[in-house]
């Protein structure tokens, strides 16, 4: 039987003497939460409950507490009974599972797996047999790469996390040699895996400066000693095999992608070389990690292959030792138990927020190449290290700003594996309430692809959302994403029909969101290279220790708006930084391109930057319109523009093909083909167009510029900020505070913008744009009041008078009295439901009804409502062609009639949306018109709402 429980207290280390000799251990007292064959696969423990049900932070803000409010108990179902969880039992971990208990600390999990029942003064005990295994923290999910690292130096594996893997042959070759590994596998021709490979690997060989020829023939050298080891195995019948299988473990907290998986067995594959007999203890540990994941998975692994691809291109007379590539070894038992040990350390550490020095492992620093990095990271930051420090210490502000962020991206962190252990703990129909996954797809068919690579088609069989979009890693399962045969898939198409492209042919009946950490690792190298290698001048800046300053610039670029016109000479003439806060409506996206073009004038190199490719590519396209004509290259809008002056501007979009608009695709950095045209085409640029994240990139970050533009900027976290800035000497935010602040899981210093302190900190960088130019008077003046301090206007009188008789074909005189006005409001009294409300989402549907005999498009109309949950209600009401969603969806778009669902009634039982600054997203969506719908008595519970019911009402 397995059990799982909170560590309740201190825990007792003892050595006794025993039939077998003296034997340790260590008594947890444990407050069990799950006891039964399913506990290893229950992750409700008593922490877990508490949290799941204060989530719904920021990102998920709606509707994210819809399901986590009942998803609480989604994880003790069947088998595992729950114990009243009151008192803790104890729980006894023999021998060199006390290793593990030395890390324990009050609060965090446990896990025991076949565990024995002992009955001690009448009290239930439970304590480890031989077949146990003990697992600390078992929803840390820990990658096998990481556990492979701490093994090697858990100093190493910190440092490899702060400063994340540069660009350089090695990691291009190695990443090469697997993708032609994978490609023998799935039967493609050898050199023409290595010819297409090598090829697609274009841009970043051109930044390393490597030729395609060169390259082509090392990879093809490493390849021989796969192809020798694979026409081994092509002898024996039986042989199976599949590859870079991805694989997740519920039970021990790890998870990974085995390069491949033959006749049940892991084998890695290394690039470099090997003369010893057997496998590296490092990489022996690696493989170990997937036996266990495959025996999770119902396999019996009892060997581990390890190909050292570099063997093959030794001469024998050159090289002693044994030079085969492939080495075998048995996998006993002892090294798995040593694998979850260390696995265990590493997850304790994380979990208590620990920085390792390098003294819990055995390694010897005079060997190791990171010595002199470690020493300079631990000088300074103050850091204890075996290698010792050197330098001097980060000022104190500096190392307090480490700290702070540092765990901030570590919560956030986890609050990604915990989005993982939801792939278990929640019933396939939770996931799908919740808007992770689409289910119940029916399987179309699949293809083989050239090159091995299969295509995928399901289709949909409700009209259900999710948060899954085009271009996104999924996971593709046959019906469950952990336990079933799943992969990893890349979403095609999406509509009714769904095209997925995948390594193996999945039968697929379910998509899942892929919790990923790409993020987070980038967060935290963006702060690294911002504190330890960045300007000294710029964070003399940004802690206060200096001020900005300006060049004074006279010219005028815009004439027919001040404020527009000072925000572009602030751009222009800044020397560190400059803010340009745009509230709804007032150009800044126009702003940004006349401020470009500008700089671009002066001979700058630019970097334009924002939170979503949406943004990148608005701001792209007005850019575009602004720096004069397109060369027309056999009818083909090219790339190259011309400024005013006539000359060539080259303008590259970096970004996948799924992420950037169509028509900005003719800009779009193809990283496939000659590495020098590729990189030529990069380095030529001056401007370069990619979102916050993609600068976070191992290509973007050899890119170096004068300037930084970051559109979306109050919707970063700091360190998301940095990713971009880091690559410029200067830069530029442009942003509005006062709407959706950074999409975060966990609350903590990522909530606030690096835009919205800087704002605070020297109001004197800034301008405020003032002049909107979308909507009616009448609509902006209660959000100009209660978020602008009454500063926003009408940009012109066109825009200050707008009304839906404007629009071709629609006459208020034919809506009834109430709607005539540009802003009304509906009293419903509501049907008293918390997270949905059938009254309005039915009022709603007459409203869209009254508008469409009135002569509006239904495509002119958008709903929002506070919580997913209602959204999903009323769009059972409405027609499809009427977009309804969350604030969050809606930001940064505009409508003619906009109508906002407050799903309230009786008393306000805390925010309605979160957030005031949401609801003024909501308000500054539309046009022409705007319709709230909700509960009098309720909204006029709080003194905003109240204000704003006063203003629709008057
Ligand atoms: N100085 C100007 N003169 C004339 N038209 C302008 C000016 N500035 C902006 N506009 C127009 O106003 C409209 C809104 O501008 P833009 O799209 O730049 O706004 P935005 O602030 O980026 O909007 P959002 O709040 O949606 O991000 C556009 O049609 C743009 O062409």
């Amino acid at each position: 039987m397995h059990v799982r429980g909170t560590v309740a207290g201190e825990v007792e280390t003892k050595t006794v003497s025993t039939s077998y000799g003296e034997s340790d251990l260590a008594e947890v007292p444990l407050r069990i939460a799950a006891v039964g064959d399913e506990a290893a696969r229950t992750g409700a423990t008593t922490r877990d409950a508490g949290s799941i049900t204060d989530g719904g932070t920021s990102s998920d803000a709606e509707g994210g507490t819809i399901a986590d409010a009942d998803g609480s108990d989604g994880g003790t179902s069947a088998g595992a009974h729950l114990a009243d969880g009151h008192e803790p039992t104890t729980v006894t971990l023999w021998n060199k599972w006390t290793e593990s208990a030395d890390y324990l600390e009050p609060g965090m999990e446990l896990l025991v797996t076949d565990a024995a029942e002992d009955e001690y003064q009448g009290e239930t005990r439970y304590k480890t047999t031989g077949d146990s295994y003990v697992v600390v923290e078992p929803s840390f999910l820990v990658n096998v790469t990481s556990i492979r690292n701490w093994v090697e130096c858990p100093r190493l594996y910190y440092l490899n996390k702060l400063s994340g893997v540069p660009l350089n042959y090695p990691v291009v070759k190695g990443t090469l040699v697997h993708e032609v590994f994978g490609d023998l596998l799935r039967g493609r021709d050898l050199a023409e895996s290595i010819d297409a490979r090598v090829d697609e690997r274009g841009l970043e060989l051109g930044l390393l400066g490597e030729t395609a020829d060169a390259v082509a023939e090392d990879v093809r050298e490493n390849a021989t000693a796969i192809e020798g080891w694979l026409e081994q195995g092509r002898l024996t019948e039986e042989d199976s095999w599949r590859s870079e299988q991805l694989l997740i473990s519920e039970t021990f907290g790890i998870r990974g992608r085995a390069d491949a998986v033959r006749r049940g067995a892991p084998v890695e594959l290394k690039t470099g070389k090997n003369l010893k007999k057997e496998p590296r203890f490092k990489d022996k540990v690696q493989a170990a990690c997937y036996a266990l994941l495959l025996e999770e998975h119902g396999g019996d692994v009892d060997t581990g292959t390890l190909l050292y691809t570099k063997n093959s291109t030794l001469k024998r007379n050159e090289e002693t030792g044994d030079l085969t590539p492939a080495k075998e070894f048995s996998m006993g038992e002892g090294l798995l138990k040593f694998v979850v040990r260390q696995r265990n350390e590493l997850a304790a550490m994380e979990v208590a927020g620990d920085i390792p020095t390098g003294y819990e492992g055995s390694a010897k620093c005079e060997y190791c190449f990171e010595q002199d990095t470690c020493m300079v990271v631990s000088g300074r930051l103050d850091q204890e290290s075996k290698a010792g420090q050197i330098g001097q210490a980060l000022p104190d502000e500096e190392l307090e700003y480490f700290e702070r962020f540092y765990r901030a991206i570590e919560e956030e962190r986890r609050e990604v594996h915990r989005e993982y252990a939801k792939l278990w703990e929640q019933s396939a129909q939770e996931r799908a309430d919740d808007d992770r996954a689409l289910i119940d797809l029916e399987f179309l068919e699949k293809r083989e692809l050239e090159g091995g690579r299969w295509e995928l088609r399901a289709r949909r069989t409700s009209g259900a959302n999710s948060k899954i979009r085009e271009g996104d890693f999924v996971l593709a399962s046959d019906g469950h994403p952990v336990r079933g045969n799943s992969e990893l898939a890349i979403i095609e198409r999406l509509d009714d029909e769904i095209v997925l492209t995948a390594d193996e042919p999945v039968e697929v009946t379910r998509l899942d969101v892929y919790p990923s950490e790409l993020t987070t690792d980038r967060l935290l190298v963006a702060m690294h290279d911002f504190l330890l290698k960045g300007d000294e001048r710029r964070k003399d800046v940004l802690f206060g220790r200096a001020d900005p300053e300006f060049e004074t610039v006279e010219e005028t670029f815009i004439d027919n708006n001040d404020a527009q016109n000072e925000a572009v000479r602030m751009a222009v003439g800044a020397e560190d930084f400059a803010l340009i806060h745009g509230p709804p409506g007032t150009g800044k996206t126009y702003t940004i391109a006349r401020a470009i073009r500008a700089m671009v004038e002066r001979g700058e190199r630019v970097l334009l930057s924002a939170f979503t490719n949406r943004a990148v590519d608005n701001a792209l396209e007005a850019l575009l319109d602004q720096i004069g004509d397109v060369i027309e290259e056999d009818g083909v809008a090219s790339p190259t523009q011309r400024n005013g002056d006539g000359e060539a501007v080259d303008v590259v979009r970096v970004g996948s093909e799924s992420g950037v608009r169509d028509d900005m695709e003719p800009y779009r950095l193809e990283r496939s083909g000659n590495p020098e045209d590729r990189v030529a085409k990069l380095q030529n640029a001056q401007v370069v167009a990619a979102t916050t994240a993609t600068c976070g990139s191992r290509v973007m970050k050899e890119q170096a510029f004068d300037v930084a533009l970051v559109d979306e900027a109050a919707q970063l976290t700091e360190p998301g900020t940095h990713a971009a800035a880091n690559l410029a000497e200067r830069f530029v935010l442009v942003g509005d505070h006062e709407q959706l602040p950074p999409v975060v899981r966990a609350e903590n210093d990522l909530t606030e913008s690096l835009f919205e302190r800087l704002v605070d900190l020297y109001p004197e960088a800034g301008v405020m744009l003032d002049r909107q130019y979308r909507m009616n008077q009448r609509i902006q003046v209660f959000a100009s009041n209660e978020f602008y301090d009454g500063q926003l206007r009408p940009a012109e009188p066109e825009v200050a008078a707008r009304t839906l008789d404007d629009l071709e074909g629609v006459s208020r005189d034919t809506l009834p009295p109430e709607l005539r006005d540009p802003v009304s409001f509906v009293d419903v009294e509501g049907d008293g439901g918390r997270y949905t409300d059938g009254e309005e989402a039915a009022r709603i549907a007459d409203l869209i009804e009254t508008y469409e005999a009135a002569g509006l498009e239904r495509s002119d109309i958008g709903v929002i409502a506070p919580f997913r949950a209602q959204v999903s209600e009323i769009s059972k009401h409405v027609p499809d062609d009427v977009a309804v969603d969350t604030v969050d969806r809606f930001q940064g778009s505009s409508q003619e009639v906009i109508i906002v669902s407050f799903t309230a009634t009786g008393t306000l039982e805390g925010p309605i949306f979160e957030d005031y600054r949401r609801i003024n997203v909501a308000l500054t969506r539309p046009k022409r018109a705007l319709v709230l719908v909700g509960d009098s008595r309720a909204l006029a519970s709080d003194p905003v709402y109240k204000r704003m019911l006063e203003w629709a009402r008057a």
